[in-house]
Order: structure tokens, then C-alpha cells, then sequence
């Protein structure tokens, strides 16, 4: 059966061909420093937010398509996000690169681009447009390249976050030695959502010292607190945050304590 993330990865072998021939990454080698995601998010006291922009996805069609990228990310900033999430795979989601750039123009909080990479050269892409973490999931490529992806990425001094869905790819993610794991809750084959994904692969990793995120799927203060339990100290949230008329009080409601 072609999952959807079989169609998505055959979309980016084709944006990766482009982008071969028509993108040069800079080469000025600067290196910004900034907090580690890892230390910020394993010394908080409050469960840790990644909001995320996200005009539309396979599973749920439009969400928001008229959201204002720096808008939206500057009132993230405000209510308290410790990251946010850019989605700019197009096809897909409806999100751009230029998105990117535009919400990096407009706060200071770190930026994480939300794709589906396959190739060093969107990595570099990805830090030119101003990330600085960047999205492996296991379940795309084979374990040899999400290392040297993984590898890669880290020279450069961005972040990881290494995303699982199953037992085999959370061994994958320990072999490679991921410290930031990402646990998504979805189903990309029937795009169910269960919380109880992240309380069955949480069990397999020392939560003090891995930073562990569970992704998708929270609405709820009662869905936070369930998973805090697991040892989860931060949650990626996309579309009850572009669905949200009061996004105070939804930041309210999720940044639970720990
Ligand atoms: O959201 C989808 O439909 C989707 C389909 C296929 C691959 C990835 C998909 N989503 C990416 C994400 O991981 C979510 O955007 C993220 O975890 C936020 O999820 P949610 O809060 O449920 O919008």
C-alpha cells in the first residue's frame, strides 16, 4: 500500500533535484549561538510548547489559509512558545520556505523547519532561511542516511529533532544517538491519533536524559497531563493552534506544569 508518506518523499526527490540545480547555500560558515533546545526544554518548569504553522495537512485538508506567518509567530513568541514550528512543504501543507524566513524576520525565539528532508542541501537550506533545529523522521529514509543527516545537521550546529512512530525506529533513534526525540502520536498510514503511542515508546527511554517531545494531536489541558506522566516535557502543537480564537488562553491551557 503507498502510504501518504511515500507520496511526500516522492514530491521531495523531485524538490531536491531542483533545488540541486538551483540553489546555492551560503557559505559565510557563521555559526549563531543560541540556547540548546535540549537545556532550555530539560530545565523548564513548564511543559515546554513547539507551536507550529500549519496552513493545511493530508489528514485534516485547509485548517487556517489565511494566517499571517510573522503574526501568528510573534503572539507564539508572546504567550510563551519555546520553539516554533514552520511547515514548508508545499504540496502538502501549503507552507513555503518564504514563510520561514518571514517568521525568523520577525521574532527571536529558535525556529524549527518543519519538512520532510532527505538531503543535506535542504539542511543547509533550512539554517539560511534561519532555523535552527531541523525535522529526521525515521520512518523516511534508511538508518545509514538519518546518520549522516543526523551527523551533518549537528556539525552545523543545529538542533535535531528526531521523530518516531514505532519501537524499531525509537531503538533507530537510540543507536544514532538522538538526545531530542520526537514521538508522533499520528498514524501516517490511517492518520489516527492516540496519546497512548507516546506512553508506550516514552517507556523505552531514560526521560532524564533524553529530551523527549510528544507531537500531534493535544487540544486539551486533561491530554497534557496525561502524557506528562511519561516523562514528556514538551508538545508539538499545530492545528489546535491555528484553530485557536484566544491563543493566551490555549497557551494557558497547555503549558502545564511539570
Ligand atoms: O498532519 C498531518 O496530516 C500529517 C500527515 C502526514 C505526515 C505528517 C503530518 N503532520 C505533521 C505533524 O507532525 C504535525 O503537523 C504536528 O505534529 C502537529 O500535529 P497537530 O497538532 O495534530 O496538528
Amino acid at each position: 500500500m503507498t502510504t501518504i508518506l511515500d507520496k511526500i518523499l516522492i514530491e521531495k526527490e523531485k524538490e531536491v533535484a531542483v533545488l540541486k540545480e538551483s540553489y546555492q547555500p551560503s557559505r559565510d560558515g557563521e555559526q549563531v549561538k543560541r540556547p540548546s533546545l535540549y537545556d532550555v526544554f530539560m530545565q523548564s518548569d513548564r511543559m515546554n510548547i513547539i507551536a507550529e504553522i500549519k496552513r493545511a495537512s493530508p489528514s485534516k485538508g485547509i485548517i487556517n489559509a489565511d494566517v499571517n506567518p510573522p503574526e501568528q509567530a510573534k503572539q507564539y513568541e508572546s504567550y510563551g512558545a519555546g520553539l516554533i514550528s514552520v511547515l514548508t512543504d508545499e504540496p502538502f501543507f501549503k507552507g513555503t520556505m518564504a514563510d520561514l524566513q518571514a517568521v525568523h524576520a520577525a521574532v527571536q525565539v529558535p525556529l524549527l523547519n518543519k519538512d520532510f528532508i532527505i538531503d543535506e542541501i535542504q539542511i543547509d537550506r533550512a539554517k539560511d532561511y534561519g532555523a535552527s533545529v531541523i525535522l529526521l523522521i525515521a520512518a523516511a529514509l534508511p538508518k545509514e542516511r538519518l546518520q549522516a543527516l543526523y551527523t551533518y545537521a549537528t556539525e552545523r550546529g543545529l538542533d535535531v529533532l528526531f521523530e518516531v512512530h514505532d519501537e524499531e525506529e525509537m531503538q533507530v533513534a537510540k543507536d544514532i544517538g538522538a538526545n531530542i526525540i520526537g514521538i508522533n502520536n499520528r498514524n501516517l498510514k490511517t492518520f489516527e491519533v492516540d496519546l497512548a503511542i507516546t506512553e508506550r515508546l516514552a517507556k523505552l527511554v531514560d526521560t532524564d536524559k533524553t529530551l523527549v517531545i510528544s507531537e500531534s494531536g493535544f487540544q486539551t489541558t486533561d491530554d497534557v497531563e496525561r502524557i506528562k506522566k511519561s516523562g514528556i516535557r514538551g508538545i508539538l502543537v499545530g492545528e489546535t493552534m491555528m484553530r485557536s480564537k484566544n491563543l493566551e488562553q490555549t497557551f494557558g491551557e497547555l503549558r502545564v506544569s511539570l
